[in-house]
């Protein structure tokens, strides 16, 4: 398994005091988690969104990669706390602070907690294209059938 170097500012001073930076829960996980950096407990309505700092700041700067933040399942399935832009896209060459949108789609208030870890940030890889304007493709199996056209069963 390969380990990339990602540079983080840490822009919250509780981290490495009371809370420990992003880590991988385990040896396969894919994700880390992000903590909600907040002043003071969220009440997040049903239906509200906040954008909400995860008290650091990433430079990804291999533009062969990209991150992405994700929702939590449990969270998601069993509170119906998800991301605002459904998914976080973190471009290569973003410095900024790590925001995280957080969406409360269920019809029950959610408190979150400062500490809390409220969604997780992916690495992945990137192939950036080249568009090349054509006439016709070159025939598919598929072709333009989509949505649904291979039927349920
Ligand atoms: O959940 C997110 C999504 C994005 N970003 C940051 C990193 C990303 O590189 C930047 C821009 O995101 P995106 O391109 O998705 O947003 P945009 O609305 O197109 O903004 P921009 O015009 O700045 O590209 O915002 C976050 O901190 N959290
Ligand atoms: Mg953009």
């Amino acid at each position: 398994m390969s380990a990339h170097v990602l540079q983080v500012k840490v822009l919250d001073p509780r981290f490495g005091r009371e809370w420990e930076l992003p880590a991988y829960a385990t040896a396969h996980s894919a994700g880390m988690d992000l903590r909600a950096a907040l002043e003071a407990p969220l009440r997040l309505e049903p239906g509200a969104t906040a954008l909400v700092p995860s008290g650091l700041a990433i430079h990804i700067a291999d533009p062969g990669l990209c991150a992405v933040i994700l929702p939590r399942s449990g969270l998601g399935h069993k509170h119906g706390i998800v991301l605002g832009n459904g998914t976080g896209l973190i471009d290569a060459d973003y410095q900024g602070p790590l925001m995280v949108s957080l969406w409360n789609r269920a019809a029950q208030v959610f408190e979150i907690a400062p500490g809390d870890r409220i969604a997780q940030l992916v690495l992945l890889p990137v192939v950036r294209a080249v568009l090349q304007v054509v006439d016709t493709f070159e025939e598919s199996a598929r072709g333009q059938g989509g949505f649904g056209h291979t039927g349920v069963r």
